[in-house]
């Protein structure tokens, strides 16, 4: 059986009198992909910002690796390992892809004191940048400036830096969204890919009903910020709780919709 690497406990987000997250208690395991569902306003972004620290917990506490990383700042909690889809906002427009890639290896290669061993895991990572470009089908556009690519190339490059950081927890925010029929496979294979790594656990935000089907080993789901059901796919979408949560269109049309 699969160790917990990630668990959240009683975590609430407040905001003024709004709950938007209440006393959300889950822990996921290594080797899982976990979708997380709900209606607009459930939560789910929320609680993904509670995760990677974008918003502080009002109560309650978030544990990687049997580690309180609670009181963390963003950019310590991805240091240690939770690994959120870059927005493209922290990104620079200008340079290319291969030239942000680059950064994203050297952000990585840094956290090392010694100079030699700084030098060699950076040789490492770019090749890891080089293999993850190949993987998304981004090579061809290595050279050309983000602000230039579409978008559907952009969403890539964004599983790109994540997988070249290679974080213990991959959080994934609708990865697919605006992207071509032709494009979603490469993404989803990837993240299907990835789901063989026995330590490593995914977090996927997605209302689309057929990427839940094909990935999803757990859902669990948000409702008026709190954790409404969770279990296995065909259990849960069964579960009396979902059906009421989207009365009278049902679960798979309530979702199709968004
Ligand atoms: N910074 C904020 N200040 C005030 N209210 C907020 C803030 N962020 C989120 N909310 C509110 O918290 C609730 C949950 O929002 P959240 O974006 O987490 O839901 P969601 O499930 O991700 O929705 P969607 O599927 O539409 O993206 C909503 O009512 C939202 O308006």
């Amino acid at each position: 059986m699969s160790s917990t690497l990630l668990r959240t406990q009683d975590l609430t987000a407040r905001f003024g009198g709004h709950v938007a997250v209440d006393g959300v208690s889950c822990a996921f395991a290594a080797g899982a992909l976990t979708a997380i569902i709900g209606p607009n306003g459930a939560g789910k972004t929320t609680y993904f910002d509670l995760i990677s620290g974008q918003v502080n917990a009002s109560t309650g506490r978030v544990f990687l690796g049997g580690r309180d990383i609670s009181r963390m700042p963003v950019a310590a909690r991805a240091r240690a390992g939770i690994g959120r889809a870059f927005q493209l906002t922290n990104l620079f427009p200008n340079l290319s892809v291969m030239e942000n890639l680059r950064l994203v290896a050297q952000s990585k290669s840094k956290r090392r004191a010694c100079i030699w061993s700084m030098a060699s895991r950076h040789r490492t990572l770019i090749e890891a940048a080089e293999q993850a470009l190949e993987q998304v089908q981004l090579k061809d556009q290595r050279f050309q400036k983000i602000s230039e690519l579409s978008h559907g190339d952009q969403r890539k490059l964004e599983v790109a830096m994540l997988m070249t950081l290679d974080p213990l927890v991959y959080m994934f925010d609708e990865p697919t969204a605006g992207m071509s029929m032709d494009e979603a496979p490469v993404v989803l294979d990837l993240i299907a890919a990835l789901k063989q790594r026995r330590d490593r656990t995914i977090l996927l935000v997605e209302h689309k009903m057929d990427v839940i089907r094909a990935l999803a080993d757990r859902i669990i789901v948000l409702n008026n910020g709190c954790l409404a059901a969770d279990g296995a796919p065909a259990e849960v979408m069964e579960s009396d709780i979902v059906q009421e949560a989207y009365i009278g269109r049902g679960l798979e049309g309530a979702l199709n919709e968004l």
